[in-house]
């Protein structure tokens, strides 16, 4: 199943029983996202070429009273704070905003005008990378870190940088959840002769070297000190750090691997009443979509199963930015109402004999919860795309319609099944909206072109090739 946070495994490696733990916590959670929105596959490459100075591609993950309200990045000109700016606006004032790099001035000077309450980085390389040995842009940096300093001096958001040590056990769970992915699932099926744990291994390891870490322990405090972070460099702190900040990378590639890249892939089912469609999305933007789904599905409450579900909007305008024409509607996991105390709630499944204490009438589904807390409406005129990491129930897939959803990418996870409390008999039969499911080899299949795979069609479309806003 692709996200079956089955914490059956958790209560193994720890939990007590009226703890769900290891969890996510929400500060790593949107740390997280921040350094996958940094990495969103992108049209065209950024444009760093104008300046002498090497500006790196950040990612910004905006968030209000603890629900998302934008994932954001940097593109063509316009920085990921600039988009961010660009998006909300006015409505900045008083969100935190989580960078996976220290924002430069030219960003910082305008969220902090916006009115923002709290920022945190990455403590890495920033934005105006220190990392480059050119005695030419040598002096920009070192203009931008004097006036990034003056500007976090002067400013009334708290900037800092914001990481929490990993639930014990929590790592090992996310590896163990992960390798047993659809993607991963399929590929091992495929092919027998396959290892499954060397292969996880080892895309684990290409993740790993993306350099969200910075090489050595003297370079980092180097770029620390120049931060204006040197109390940071100090024993044990500086371990500390170095600690948290391996392990949360872990996470990610531990994540990230339960999908290989090209591999394995979503496929548009046939659909008799509605005429073939392209994929709304390439196969690249799907899957890394769907990994932030599954970050979601880590902070879920549910004591057994984990569920993530993320919407896209595809609008007319790439604007520029490192998202191109995607903006983002809403996120969300499945939890007891907001604001109740976890231990309020009946927790027993479906095969727990007493009904009177089972789950169901009480835990929002991620896609309810996505929905209610959208940050913006769905509109009928662009494509709105619900990335969810499990099949989804009927009691959902009526608000999924009415809510004007036009496609869904997912997995098969309880297709089809009845288990009294929850079905899963609706999504097969549903007809206008276009479903995507993990399914198959694309190599084995097809790279190029939407090829007909027994009734499935393998959603391949460049998103270099998507026109806009069609
Ligand atoms: O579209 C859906 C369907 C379910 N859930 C959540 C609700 C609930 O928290 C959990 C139920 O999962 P499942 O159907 O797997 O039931 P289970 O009884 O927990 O597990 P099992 O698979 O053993 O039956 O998933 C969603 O968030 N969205």
């Amino acid at each position: 199943p692709i996200t079956a946070l089955i914490v059956k495994e958790a209560t193994r490696i720890g939990a007590g029983p009226s703890c769900h733990d290891p969890k996510l916590s929400k500060v790593n959670l949107f740390t997280l996202l921040s350094l996958w929105m940094e990495v969103f596959p992108r049209d065209q490459p950024e444009d760093s070429e104008r300046s002498q100075v090497s500006i790196r591609g950040t990612g910004l993950v905006v968030v209000h009273q603890g629900k998302v309200l934008g994932l954001h990045c940097s593109g063509v000109d316009l920085h990921a704070a600039q988009a961010a700016i660009i998006q909300h606006g006015a409505k900045l004032a008083g969100c935190q905003l989580y960078f996976s790099r220290r924002p430069c001035a030219t960003c910082l000077k305008m969220i902090i005008n916006a009115g923002v309450s709290q920022i945190s980085f990455w403590p890495g390389d920033p934005e105006i990378s220190m990392l480059s040995t050119s005695l030419s842009v040598m002096e920009d940096v070192v203009l931008d870190a004097v006036a990034v300093e003056k500007l976090k001096s002067n400013s009334r958001p708290h900037i800092c940088v914001l990481l929490q040590p990993l639930a014990p056990g929590l790592l090992q769970f996310v590896e163990e959840t992960s390798r047993e992915s659809d993607f991963m699932k399929r590929m091992t099926e495929d092919d027998l002769g396959m290892n499954e744990q060397d292969l996880f291994n080892s895309l684990m390891k290409v993740i790993l070297k993306i350099c969200f870490l910075v090489g050595t322990s003297q370079q980092h405090k180097e770029i620390l000190i120049q931060m204006g972070l040197e109390n940071l460099c100090v024993e044990p702190y500086f371990s500390n750090l170095r600690n948290n900040m391996a392990a949360l990378v872990e996470i990610l590639a531990a994540v990230a691997a339960g999908l290989p890249q090209n591999q394995y892939g979503f496929y548009s089912e046939n659909c008799a009443t509605t005429p073939p469609h392209p994929g709304a999305v390439s196969q690249e933007v799907a899957r890394h979509c769907i990994i932030q789904a599954r970050l979601l599905a880590y902070r879920t409450e549910d004591p057994k199963v984990g569920v993530g579900a993320v919407i896209w909007a595809r609008g007319r305008s790439a604007g520029c930015r490192g998202t191109g024409c995607l903006d983002l509607v809403g996120c969300g996991y499945n939890a007891y109402p907001a604001g109740s105390e976890y231990a309020e709630y009946p927790q027993m499944d479906c095969t727990q004999e007493d009904r009177q204490r089972r789950k169901y009438r009480y835990i929002i589904h991620a896609e309810q919860n996505a929905l209610t807390f959208r940050t913006r409406d769905v509109k009928p005129e662009e494509l709105t795309m619900m990335f969810l990491t499990k099949c989804p129930c009927d009691e959902c897939i009526p608000l999924i319609r009415g809510a004007g959803i036009t496609h869904i990418y997912t997995s098969d996870q309880d297709r089809d099944k009845d288990k009294g409390d929850i079905s899963y008999l609706r999504f097969s039969t549903l007809e206008d909206i276009r479903k995507f499911v993990v399914n198959g080899c694309i190599r084995k299949h097809s790279r190029q072109t939407e090829q007909e795979y027994g009734n499935k069609k393998l959603c391949t479309e460049n998103t270099k090739s998507l026109p806009s806003g069609s």
